[in-house]
């Protein structure tokens, strides 16, 4: 017998995201139980329901009893809530009226700890409890997002046919879900995917500062740049810079005003607390012992951002504003070169926030034992989410496609690793972006324009593929001080990751 068909589910958390499922889900042919304590988003929705012939497929519902007499067996319920306490609020509440293979599927951003934890709860009554990112903003939760679920075989495979229907659809038509693997690691993927997504970002950001304060570069013409950037190259199909062509050109028709113009330059949501995983990639990233500083450095640009007050009394202490200069160009012919180092210094960047989460997620995986499917994760990316990237998913689809063994056979390190940075097909891109991207910077650093993700990826750069770095003398000052030890220059052993075998008595201690 296969898993059961499911008919109708139960929506709790009917915001933006949770809104626009729970119709795609009734547009499916579902019927949706609704259950959201704002009146607000639920006033909404049925409006919006009622608007679009779903009024009939869907019914609120104010108490978890009888929500869950409102469906049939199993019980197949969504979340999609804020992070966090609210999540153990509402399974609490529900676990009462909860039967063996009724089934969470938990489409929040939710902490992976947390899934882990509720897992281990519901198991006891064998009770399926998924964590499933999902991607693509609240436009996707209405039209088909990418869906990115980890759990148990059984949970999954229930849900499974469901997700396929209402995902995302890439270029051949195929559903951008799968099984990812098992335990949390459907919310670890997606946070990674958001910590990628912020390091992409702010280097489409510094990117669009430089053409529009920098360069004085009309909106209009930005637009167009990023539409090329989006239709062909290194950043083809790249969601954040095609949303970025048509930001630049919106017009406000009751103002006429350029909306992007009036935005405020604030991103405050990792502080309020209403997203978490731009933080729990960045700690990921650390205890996991992964350099990742394109998604960092976004990250600490965003926290610096977020209180503006701050940086108004910062720059009266400091004295009044870095004054940023003008961008000129000498002819055409010398923009253009501009524009086009800049297309491919934020390629770098997007590129280098791919292979540090992948790592992340690497490692994780074999720490967790998950045992993720990155063929999965690569159908996930294709489309539907924030950070889709057709260039970069084409050059992702031999390491993440392959075999561990069929990888390791490609790669110079002949590792069984999906490393990016191990893969000559990748850092061969890295080393034509390197010139461009040095370029950039230099420029912006001469002119004092902000470029915290675009010059953090030059440095990765630098000091991944480098081999005589400072640290020579960081470790001599760690040996001088603390008795660290080091490894002798060149002795058997010294490329290993291990403690150094020599101190030197650079100074004996002595009584004063
Ligand atoms: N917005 C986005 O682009 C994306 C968001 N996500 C994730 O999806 C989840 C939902 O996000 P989003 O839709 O944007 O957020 P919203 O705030 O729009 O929706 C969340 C809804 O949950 C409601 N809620 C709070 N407590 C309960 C409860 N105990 N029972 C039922 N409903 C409750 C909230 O009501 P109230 O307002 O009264 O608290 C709110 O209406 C989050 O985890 C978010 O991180 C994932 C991908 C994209
Ligand atoms: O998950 C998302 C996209 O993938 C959501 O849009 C999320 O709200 C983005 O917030 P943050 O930038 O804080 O991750």
């Amino acid at each position: 017998m296969g898993p059961p068909t499911i008919k109708k589910l139960a929506m709790i958390g009917c915001g933006s995201m949770g809104g626009g499922m729970a119709l795609l889900f009734a547009e499916n042919g579902l019927e949706v139980s609704l259950q959201d304590p704002s009146k607000e988003a639920m006033d909404a929705l049925k409006k919006s329901a009622e608007k679009q012939g779903l009024g009939e497929k869907t019914e609120e519902y104010t108490d978890y009893q009888s929500l869950c007499a409102s469906l049939d067996s199993p019980k197949l319920i969504v979340f999609s809530l804020p992070h966090g306490d609210v999540g153990d609020t509402v399974l609490g509440g529900l676990l009462p009226y909860l039967e063996k293979d009724d089934i969470i599927l938990d489409c929040g951003n939710e902490r992976w700890t947390n899934t882990e934890r509720r897992q281990s709860k519901c198991v006891t009554r064998g009770i399926e409890y998924i964590g499933c990112g999902v991607s693509g903003g609240y436009q996707a939760a209405r039209a088909g997002p990418s869906m990115c679920p980890g759990g148990s075989d059984e949970g999954l495979d229930t849900v499974l046919p469901l997700l396929k229907k209402v995902a995302a659809k890439d270029k051949e038509g195929k559903s951008c879900v799968g099984k990812v693997g098992t335990g949390g690691c459907g919310h670890y993927v997606k946070m990674v995917h958001n910590g990628i997504e912020h390091g992409m970002m702010s280097a489409i950001s510094e990117a669009w500062k430089i053409l529009v304060t920098g360069a004085g570069l009309p909106l209009e013409e930005v637009g167009d740049i990023f539409e090329n950037w989006d239709q062909s190259g290194h950043l083809s199909g790249t969601f954040l810079v095609s949303i970025g062509a048509s930001i630049s050109r919106t017009i406000d028709p009751s103002t006429g005003e350029r909306v992007v113009l009036t935005v405020e330059d604030k991103v405050v949501q990792d502080i309020t607390g209403e997203e978490g995983t731009g933080i729990w990639s960045n700690v990921e990233a650390i205890e996991h012992h992964i350099p990742a500083p394109t998604m960092a450095t976004a990250h600490f640009l965003r926290l610096a951002s977020a209180d503006r007050q701050q940086r108004v009394d910062a720059q009266k202490a400091f004295g009044g504003e870095i004054s940023q200069q003008k961008i000129d160009f000498k002819s055409s012919e010398d923009k253009s070169e501009f524009v086009e180092s800049l297309r491919v210094a934020v390629f770098a960047a997007c590129l280098a926030s791919y292979i540090q989460g992948i790592n992340v997620i690497e490692r994780a995986d074999k720490e967790n034992g998950w045992n993720v499917d990155f063929a999965a994760v690569h159908q996930i990316w294709k489309a539907g989410c924030i950070i889709q990237s057709d260039y970069i998913s084409e050059l992702l689809s031999p390491i993440f496609t392959l075999s561990l063994e069929e990888v390791s056979s490609t790669s110079t390190s002949k590792a069984h690793t999906r490393n990016l940075l191990l893969q000559p097909h990748i850092m061969s891109l890295l080393r034509e972006a390197y010139p461009h991207l040095r370029r950039i910077v230099a420029k912006a650093t001469e002119k004092d324009w902000c470029v915290p993700a675009l010059s953090a990826t030059l440095e990765y750069i630098k000091y991944q593929t480098g081999t005589d770095l400072p640290t020579g003398f960081y470790e001599a000052e760690l040996d001088f001080f603390g008795k660290h030890m080091f490894d002798r220059k060149g002795a058997e052993g010294s490329n290993e990751l291990r403690t150094g075998a020599e101190h030197f008595e650079w100074k004996p201690a002595m009584g004063s």
